[in-house]
Protein backbone atom coordinates (compact mmCIF):
# COMPACT_ATOMS: atom_id res chain seq x y z
CA UNK A 1 0.00 0.00 0.00
CA UNK A 2 2.99 2.51 0.65
CA UNK A 3 4.38 2.05 -2.76
CA UNK A 4 0.44 3.42 -3.84
CA UNK A 5 0.46 6.09 -2.20
CA UNK A 6 4.35 7.29 -3.27
CA UNK A 7 3.06 6.39 -7.21
CA UNK A 8 0.16 9.01 -6.15
CA UNK A 9 2.69 11.41 -4.41
CA UNK A 10 4.67 11.62 -7.97
CA UNK A 11 1.77 11.90 -9.78
CA UNK A 12 0.52 14.94 -8.53
CA UNK A 13 -2.75 13.77 -8.84
CA UNK A 14 -2.64 11.01 -11.36
CA UNK A 15 -1.07 13.27 -13.93
CA UNK A 16 2.08 11.68 -13.91
CA UNK A 17 1.47 9.73 -16.85
CA UNK A 18 0.59 12.92 -19.13
CA UNK A 19 3.51 13.96 -21.05
CA UNK A 20 2.71 14.01 -24.97
CA UNK A 21 3.12 11.60 -27.24
CA UNK A 22 0.22 12.51 -29.29
CA UNK A 23 -0.51 16.25 -29.03
CA UNK A 24 -4.30 16.63 -29.56
CA UNK A 25 -5.70 17.98 -26.45
CA UNK A 26 -9.08 17.99 -26.80
CA UNK A 27 -9.36 14.08 -27.32
CA UNK A 28 -6.03 13.69 -24.32
CA UNK A 29 -6.90 14.80 -21.43
CA UNK A 30 -5.24 13.94 -18.46
CA UNK A 31 -6.36 11.03 -16.42
CA UNK A 32 -8.82 12.73 -14.75
CA UNK A 33 -10.16 16.47 -15.95
CA UNK A 34 -9.13 17.49 -11.81
CA UNK A 35 -10.07 15.21 -9.43
CA UNK A 36 -13.65 14.01 -9.18
CA UNK A 37 -14.61 16.58 -6.11
CA UNK A 38 -17.88 16.32 -6.44
CA UNK A 39 -18.53 19.92 -6.87
CA UNK A 40 -16.84 21.11 -10.07
CA UNK A 41 -17.69 16.86 -11.24
CA UNK A 42 -21.28 17.41 -10.16
CA UNK A 43 -23.83 16.55 -12.91
CA UNK A 44 -23.36 18.76 -15.34
CA UNK A 45 -25.43 19.55 -18.57
CA UNK A 46 -23.79 22.16 -20.31
CA UNK A 47 -21.25 20.37 -22.53
CA UNK A 48 -22.83 19.70 -25.72
CA UNK A 49 -20.17 17.80 -26.58
CA UNK A 50 -18.92 15.60 -24.37
CA UNK A 51 -21.97 12.66 -24.67
CA UNK A 52 -20.95 12.08 -28.11
CA UNK A 53 -17.86 11.39 -27.80
CA UNK A 54 -17.65 9.42 -24.41
CA UNK A 55 -20.40 6.45 -23.56
CA UNK A 56 -21.07 6.75 -20.21
CA UNK A 57 -21.07 4.42 -17.41
CA UNK A 58 -23.63 4.80 -14.69
CA UNK A 59 -22.56 3.43 -11.12
CA UNK A 60 -26.10 3.08 -9.03
CA UNK A 61 -27.23 1.07 -6.10
CA UNK A 62 -28.76 1.15 -2.39
CA UNK A 63 -26.60 3.72 -0.41
CA UNK A 64 -23.57 2.32 0.98
CA UNK A 65 -23.22 -0.50 -1.39
CA UNK A 66 -19.98 0.81 -2.30
CA UNK A 67 -20.24 2.48 -5.33
CA UNK A 68 -17.92 5.33 -4.42
CA UNK A 69 -15.37 3.13 -3.26
CA UNK A 70 -15.06 1.33 -6.51
CA UNK A 71 -14.46 4.33 -8.25
CA UNK A 72 -12.00 5.64 -5.72
CA UNK A 73 -9.93 2.62 -5.64
CA UNK A 74 -9.84 1.86 -9.47
CA UNK A 75 -9.35 5.59 -11.12
CA UNK A 76 -8.02 7.35 -8.24
CA UNK A 77 -5.40 4.06 -6.56
CA UNK A 78 -6.78 4.99 -3.88
CA UNK A 79 -6.37 2.26 -1.22
CA UNK A 80 -9.46 0.08 -0.13
CA UNK A 81 -8.89 0.84 4.09
CA UNK A 82 -9.50 4.71 3.31
CA UNK A 83 -13.10 4.09 1.71
CA UNK A 84 -13.90 3.45 5.54
CA UNK A 85 -13.83 7.22 5.83
CA UNK A 86 -15.75 8.17 2.44
CA UNK A 87 -18.50 10.13 3.14
CA UNK A 88 -22.00 9.44 1.50
CA UNK A 89 -22.44 10.89 -2.03
CA UNK A 90 -25.50 13.35 -2.53
CA UNK A 91 -25.21 14.81 -5.57
CA UNK A 92 -24.58 12.93 -8.74
CA UNK A 93 -20.78 12.83 -9.40
CA UNK A 94 -19.56 12.98 -13.15
CA UNK A 95 -15.83 11.78 -13.86
CA UNK A 96 -14.32 12.18 -16.94
CA UNK A 97 -11.73 8.87 -17.40
CA UNK A 98 -9.47 9.45 -20.83
CA UNK A 99 -6.25 7.35 -20.14
CA UNK A 100 -6.14 6.50 -23.84
CA UNK A 101 -7.41 6.77 -26.96
CA UNK A 102 -9.55 3.64 -25.96
CA UNK A 103 -10.08 3.89 -22.70
CA UNK A 104 -12.37 6.85 -23.05
CA UNK A 105 -15.52 7.42 -20.88
CA UNK A 106 -17.35 9.37 -18.47
CA UNK A 107 -18.62 7.68 -14.81
CA UNK A 108 -21.61 9.15 -12.78
CA UNK A 109 -21.62 8.38 -9.67
CA UNK A 110 -25.45 8.14 -7.92
CA UNK A 111 -26.15 8.71 -4.40
CA UNK A 112 -28.24 5.90 -3.14
CA UNK A 113 -31.42 7.39 -2.99
CA UNK A 114 -32.14 8.86 -6.30
CA UNK A 115 -35.95 8.70 -7.29
CA UNK A 116 -37.32 7.66 -10.70
CA UNK A 117 -40.47 9.65 -9.83
CA UNK A 118 -38.94 12.85 -8.88
CA UNK A 119 -40.00 14.85 -11.62
CA UNK A 120 -37.12 16.51 -12.02
CA UNK A 121 -34.80 13.93 -12.22
CA UNK A 122 -34.46 13.71 -15.68
CA UNK A 123 -33.45 10.45 -16.26
CA UNK A 124 -34.59 9.64 -19.95
CA UNK A 125 -31.99 12.09 -20.22
CA UNK A 126 -29.05 10.38 -18.15
CA UNK A 127 -29.98 6.67 -19.78
CA UNK A 128 -30.06 7.76 -23.27
CA UNK A 129 -26.17 8.49 -23.55
CA UNK A 130 -25.31 5.38 -21.78
CA UNK A 131 -22.98 2.50 -22.72
CA UNK A 132 -23.13 0.87 -19.15
CA UNK A 133 -25.16 0.29 -16.11
CA UNK A 134 -23.52 -1.18 -13.27
CA UNK A 135 -25.89 -1.92 -10.37
CA UNK A 136 -23.62 -2.76 -6.94
CA UNK A 137 -25.25 -4.62 -4.62
CA UNK A 138 -23.84 -4.95 -1.25
CA UNK A 139 -23.55 -9.19 -0.71
CA UNK A 140 -22.92 -8.66 3.75
CA UNK A 141 -26.73 -6.79 3.39
CA UNK A 142 -29.86 -8.24 3.11
CA UNK A 143 -30.44 -7.74 -0.59
CA UNK A 144 -34.04 -7.92 -1.15
CA UNK A 145 -34.43 -3.77 -1.11
CA UNK A 146 -31.58 -4.45 -3.44
CA UNK A 147 -33.04 -6.30 -6.22
CA UNK A 148 -36.31 -4.85 -6.20
CA UNK A 149 -34.61 -1.37 -6.65
CA UNK A 150 -32.52 -3.49 -9.45
CA UNK A 151 -35.11 -4.44 -11.43
CA UNK A 152 -37.14 -1.10 -11.50
CA UNK A 153 -33.74 0.56 -12.40
CA UNK A 154 -33.04 -1.93 -15.34
CA UNK A 155 -36.72 -1.94 -17.00
CA UNK A 156 -36.62 2.15 -16.80
CA UNK A 157 -33.04 1.95 -18.40
CA UNK A 158 -34.21 -0.23 -21.02
CA UNK A 159 -37.49 1.17 -22.26
CA UNK A 160 -35.47 4.53 -22.99
CA UNK A 161 -32.34 2.85 -23.91
CA UNK A 162 -32.25 -0.73 -25.19
CA UNK A 163 -28.76 -1.00 -26.23
CA UNK A 164 -27.13 -0.78 -22.32
CA UNK A 165 -25.18 -3.38 -21.13
CA UNK A 166 -26.21 -4.15 -17.70
CA UNK A 167 -23.89 -5.30 -15.52
CA UNK A 168 -24.58 -6.67 -11.69
CA UNK A 169 -21.59 -6.13 -9.21
CA UNK A 170 -21.75 -8.29 -6.87
CA UNK A 171 -20.02 -6.67 -3.91
CA UNK A 172 -18.10 -7.26 -1.36
CA UNK A 173 -17.53 -10.59 -1.48
CA UNK A 174 -14.38 -10.56 0.79
CA UNK A 175 -16.28 -11.44 4.12
CA UNK A 176 -17.95 -14.47 2.22
CA UNK A 177 -16.47 -18.11 1.85
CA UNK A 178 -16.14 -19.75 -1.70
CA UNK A 179 -19.50 -21.63 -1.14
CA UNK A 180 -21.06 -18.45 0.26
CA UNK A 181 -20.39 -16.70 -3.06
CA UNK A 182 -21.43 -19.27 -5.36
CA UNK A 183 -24.69 -19.11 -3.57
CA UNK A 184 -24.94 -15.62 -3.42
CA UNK A 185 -24.28 -15.64 -7.26
CA UNK A 186 -26.98 -18.07 -7.75
CA UNK A 187 -29.95 -16.66 -5.20
CA UNK A 188 -28.89 -12.87 -6.82
CA UNK A 189 -28.83 -14.05 -10.31
CA UNK A 190 -32.55 -16.69 -10.37
CA UNK A 191 -34.27 -14.10 -8.33
CA UNK A 192 -33.14 -11.13 -10.73
CA UNK A 193 -33.91 -12.89 -13.98
CA UNK A 194 -37.07 -14.06 -12.68
CA UNK A 195 -38.27 -10.70 -11.89
CA UNK A 196 -37.36 -10.45 -15.26
CA UNK A 197 -39.44 -12.90 -16.53
CA UNK A 198 -42.42 -12.49 -14.83
CA UNK A 199 -42.24 -8.59 -16.61
CA UNK A 200 -42.05 -10.06 -19.74
CA UNK A 201 -38.43 -9.00 -20.02
CA UNK A 202 -36.66 -11.63 -20.85
CA UNK A 203 -34.69 -10.20 -23.24
CA UNK A 204 -33.07 -8.16 -20.95
CA UNK A 205 -29.73 -9.45 -20.35
CA UNK A 206 -27.88 -9.05 -16.92
CA UNK A 207 -24.06 -9.82 -16.60
CA UNK A 208 -23.12 -11.17 -12.96
CA UNK A 209 -19.60 -10.02 -11.15
CA UNK A 210 -18.59 -11.24 -8.05
CA UNK A 211 -16.42 -8.14 -6.91
CA UNK A 212 -14.33 -6.68 -3.88
CA UNK A 213 -12.15 -3.36 -3.52
CA UNK A 214 -9.65 -5.96 -1.14
CA UNK A 215 -8.55 -7.78 -4.40
CA UNK A 216 -8.31 -7.77 -8.05
CA UNK A 217 -11.74 -8.80 -8.78
CA UNK A 218 -13.22 -5.11 -8.91
CA UNK A 219 -10.52 -4.63 -11.48
CA UNK A 220 -11.22 -7.70 -13.58
CA UNK A 221 -14.98 -7.01 -13.63
CA UNK A 222 -14.22 -3.34 -14.75
CA UNK A 223 -11.71 -4.63 -16.90
CA UNK A 224 -15.15 -6.23 -18.73
CA UNK A 225 -17.04 -3.46 -18.71
CA UNK A 226 -15.19 -1.55 -19.94
CA UNK A 227 -13.79 -4.02 -23.39
CA UNK A 228 -17.62 -4.30 -23.99
CA UNK A 229 -17.90 -0.48 -24.84
CA UNK A 230 -14.62 -0.62 -27.10
CA UNK A 231 -15.59 -1.13 -30.28
CA UNK A 232 -12.28 -1.74 -31.61
CA UNK A 233 -11.85 -4.40 -29.20
CA UNK A 234 -11.87 -7.30 -32.19
CA UNK A 235 -9.45 -5.93 -34.12
CA UNK A 236 -7.13 -5.54 -30.64
CA UNK A 237 -7.45 -9.35 -30.24
CA UNK A 238 -6.84 -10.27 -33.38
CA UNK A 239 -3.58 -7.92 -33.48
CA UNK A 240 -2.97 -9.84 -29.74
CA UNK A 241 -3.97 -13.74 -31.13
CA UNK A 242 -1.30 -12.86 -34.28
CA UNK A 243 1.39 -11.72 -31.89
CA UNK A 244 1.69 -14.46 -29.59
CA UNK A 245 0.99 -16.90 -32.27
CA UNK A 246 4.10 -15.91 -34.05
CA UNK A 247 6.36 -15.43 -30.84
CA UNK A 248 5.41 -18.21 -28.87
CA UNK A 249 3.91 -16.16 -26.47
CA UNK A 250 1.07 -18.53 -24.48
CA UNK A 251 -0.74 -15.01 -22.77
CA UNK A 252 -0.63 -11.43 -23.91
CA UNK A 253 -2.92 -8.33 -22.28
CA UNK A 254 -2.87 -5.41 -22.98
CA UNK A 255 -2.97 -3.18 -19.85
CA UNK A 256 -3.85 0.18 -19.19
CA UNK A 257 -1.70 1.02 -16.96
CA UNK A 258 -3.14 3.81 -14.53
CA UNK A 259 -5.95 1.91 -13.83
CA UNK A 260 -5.20 -2.00 -14.40
CA UNK A 261 -7.93 -2.47 -16.55
CA UNK A 262 -6.99 -4.54 -19.24
CA UNK A 263 -8.51 -3.69 -22.19
CA UNK A 264 -7.94 -6.86 -24.44
CA UNK A 265 -6.43 -9.88 -24.45
CA UNK A 266 -5.60 -12.89 -26.83
CA UNK A 267 -8.65 -15.38 -27.42
CA UNK A 268 -7.20 -18.22 -24.54
CA UNK A 269 -9.03 -18.03 -20.88
CA UNK A 270 -8.07 -15.28 -18.48
CA UNK A 271 -7.12 -16.89 -15.17
CA UNK A 272 -7.44 -14.83 -12.20
CA UNK A 273 -3.85 -15.93 -10.60
CA UNK A 274 -2.63 -14.67 -13.97
CA UNK A 275 -3.93 -11.32 -14.32
CA UNK A 276 -2.79 -10.38 -10.44
CA UNK A 277 0.82 -10.78 -11.44
CA UNK A 278 0.11 -8.47 -14.18
CA UNK A 279 -1.47 -6.31 -12.01
CA UNK A 280 1.60 -6.82 -9.34
CA UNK A 281 3.77 -6.50 -12.11
CA UNK A 282 3.29 -3.07 -13.30
CA UNK A 283 2.76 -1.81 -9.98
CA UNK A 284 6.47 -2.89 -9.36
CA UNK A 285 7.17 -1.41 -12.22
CA UNK A 286 5.39 2.31 -11.47
CA UNK A 287 6.37 1.86 -8.11
CA UNK A 288 10.28 1.29 -8.46
CA UNK A 289 10.36 3.88 -11.19
CA UNK A 290 8.61 6.59 -9.01
CA UNK A 291 10.85 6.06 -5.99
CA UNK A 292 14.10 5.48 -7.58
CA UNK A 293 13.69 6.75 -11.00
CA UNK A 294 12.45 10.28 -10.94
CA UNK A 295 14.63 12.95 -10.35
CA UNK A 296 12.83 15.46 -8.52
CA UNK A 297 12.11 17.91 -11.25
CA UNK A 298 8.65 17.82 -12.38
CA UNK A 299 9.82 16.85 -16.10
CA UNK A 300 10.24 13.16 -15.22
CA UNK A 301 7.65 10.38 -15.53
CA UNK A 302 7.43 6.81 -13.97
CA UNK A 303 6.43 5.28 -17.54
CA UNK A 304 7.63 6.29 -20.98
CA UNK A 305 8.81 5.10 -24.43
CA UNK A 306 11.99 3.11 -22.77
CA UNK A 307 9.82 1.34 -20.21
CA UNK A 308 10.15 -2.49 -19.78
CA UNK A 309 10.56 -5.30 -17.38
CA UNK A 310 11.46 -8.79 -17.79
CA UNK A 311 10.81 -10.84 -14.71
CA UNK A 312 11.48 -14.54 -14.44
CA UNK A 313 9.39 -16.90 -12.36
CA UNK A 314 10.42 -20.04 -10.44
CA UNK A 315 8.23 -22.18 -12.78
CA UNK A 316 10.48 -21.72 -15.96
CA UNK A 317 7.89 -18.94 -17.00
CA UNK A 318 8.88 -15.02 -17.70
CA UNK A 319 6.87 -12.44 -17.62
CA UNK A 320 7.84 -9.43 -20.15
CA UNK A 321 6.42 -5.90 -19.78
CA UNK A 322 6.61 -3.52 -22.94
CA UNK A 323 5.33 0.25 -23.17
CA UNK A 324 3.29 0.00 -26.30
CA UNK A 325 1.66 3.79 -25.51
CA UNK A 326 1.86 6.51 -23.49
CA UNK A 327 -0.79 4.76 -21.51
CA UNK A 328 -1.05 1.45 -22.79
CA UNK A 329 1.59 -1.60 -21.74
CA UNK A 330 1.77 -5.15 -22.94
CA UNK A 331 2.23 -7.85 -20.81
CA UNK A 332 2.66 -11.36 -21.76
CA UNK A 333 3.89 -14.85 -20.46
CA UNK A 334 5.77 -17.51 -21.99
CA UNK A 335 8.16 -20.34 -21.38
CA UNK A 336 11.93 -19.60 -20.80
CA UNK A 337 12.85 -21.47 -24.18
CA UNK A 338 10.50 -19.08 -26.01
CA UNK A 339 12.15 -16.54 -24.21
CA UNK A 340 15.84 -17.55 -25.68
CA UNK A 341 14.26 -15.74 -29.02
CA UNK A 342 14.17 -12.51 -27.91
CA UNK A 343 15.24 -10.78 -30.85
CA UNK A 344 11.91 -12.31 -32.79
CA UNK A 345 9.46 -11.22 -30.01
CA UNK A 346 11.10 -7.60 -30.06
CA UNK A 347 10.31 -7.56 -33.64
CA UNK A 348 6.67 -8.88 -33.92
CA UNK A 349 6.18 -6.39 -30.59
CA UNK A 350 7.44 -3.75 -33.09
CA UNK A 351 5.28 -4.52 -35.90
CA UNK A 352 1.95 -5.03 -33.00
CA UNK A 353 2.56 -1.38 -31.74
CA UNK A 354 2.79 0.07 -35.11
CA UNK A 355 -0.65 -1.62 -36.05
CA UNK A 356 -1.98 -0.54 -32.48
CA UNK A 357 -0.77 2.96 -33.55
CA UNK A 358 -2.71 2.47 -36.81
CA UNK A 359 -6.01 1.49 -34.76
CA UNK A 360 -5.20 4.23 -32.53
CA UNK A 361 -5.04 6.71 -35.35
CA UNK A 362 -8.21 5.76 -37.28
CA UNK A 363 -10.35 6.49 -33.98
CA UNK A 364 -8.41 9.75 -33.60
CA UNK A 365 -9.55 10.94 -36.78
CA UNK A 366 -12.99 9.73 -36.42
CA UNK A 367 -13.19 11.24 -33.11
CA UNK A 368 -12.36 14.54 -34.70
CA UNK A 369 -14.70 14.66 -37.41
CA UNK A 370 -17.51 14.02 -34.78
CA UNK A 371 -16.48 16.45 -32.53
CA UNK A 372 -16.20 18.61 -35.87
CA UNK A 373 -19.52 18.00 -36.66
CA UNK A 374 -21.16 18.65 -33.34
CA UNK A 375 -19.72 21.79 -33.11
CA UNK A 376 -20.69 23.01 -36.43
CA UNK A 377 -24.58 21.34 -35.41
CA UNK A 378 -24.47 23.64 -32.43
CA UNK A 379 -22.70 26.68 -34.06
CA UNK A 380 -25.71 26.78 -36.70
CA UNK A 381 -28.38 26.31 -33.57
CA UNK A 382 -26.57 29.79 -32.26
CA UNK A 383 -28.54 32.98 -33.39
CA UNK A 384 -26.36 36.14 -34.49
CA UNK A 385 -26.15 38.13 -31.65
CA UNK A 386 -24.31 35.42 -30.13
CA UNK A 387 -26.94 33.37 -27.35
CA UNK A 388 -27.29 29.96 -28.23
CA UNK A 389 -30.49 29.21 -29.64
CA UNK A 390 -32.56 26.14 -27.23
CA UNK A 391 -31.40 22.60 -28.88
CA UNK A 392 -34.75 20.59 -29.77
N1 LIG B 1 -15.80 -5.24 3.03
C1 LIG B 1 -15.93 -4.40 2.03
N2 LIG B 1 -16.36 -3.13 2.28
C2 LIG B 1 -16.47 -2.30 1.20
C3 LIG B 1 -16.19 -2.70 -0.13
N3 LIG B 1 -16.44 -1.64 -0.94
C4 LIG B 1 -16.85 -0.64 -0.18
N4 LIG B 1 -16.88 -1.01 1.13
C5 LIG B 1 -17.27 -0.19 2.29
O1 LIG B 1 -18.64 0.15 2.16
C6 LIG B 1 -18.89 1.42 2.77
C7 LIG B 1 -19.73 2.30 1.85
O2 LIG B 1 -18.99 2.60 0.70
P1 LIG B 1 -19.31 3.84 -0.25
O3 LIG B 1 -18.38 3.71 -1.40
O4 LIG B 1 -19.33 5.12 0.50
O5 LIG B 1 -20.80 3.47 -0.68
P2 LIG B 1 -21.75 4.26 -1.71
O6 LIG B 1 -22.54 3.23 -2.42
O7 LIG B 1 -20.96 5.20 -2.56
O8 LIG B 1 -22.67 5.03 -0.69
P3 LIG B 1 -23.59 6.36 -0.97
O9 LIG B 1 -22.66 7.43 -1.38
O10 LIG B 1 -24.22 6.60 0.36
O11 LIG B 1 -24.58 5.99 -2.01
C8 LIG B 1 -17.51 2.00 3.10
O12 LIG B 1 -17.29 1.88 4.47
C9 LIG B 1 -16.53 1.13 2.33
O13 LIG B 1 -15.27 0.98 2.99
C10 LIG B 1 -15.73 -4.04 -0.33
O14 LIG B 1 -15.44 -4.50 -1.44
N5 LIG B 1 -15.63 -4.84 0.78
Amino acid sequence: MTSERKYNEADGENEALSFDYYDDDDVFDTFTDGDCGCDEGVLGFSDPFSSEVKPRILLMGLRRSGKSSIQKVVFHKMSPNETLFLESTNKICREDVSNSSFVSFQIWDFPGQIDFFDPTFDYEMIFRGTGALIFVIDSQDDYVEALSRLHLTVTRAYKVNPDINFEVFIHKVDGLSDDHKIEKQRDIHKRANDDLADAGLERIHLSFYLTSIYDHSIFEAFSKVVQKLIPQLPTLENLLNIFISNSGIEKAFLFDVVSKIYIATDSSPVDMQTYELCCDMIDVVIDISCIYGLTGDEAGTPYDKESMAIIHLNNTTVMYLKEVTKFLALVCFLREESFERKGLIDYNFHCFKKAIEEVFDVRLKVQRSRKLLSQRRWSRQTVPNGTQAILT
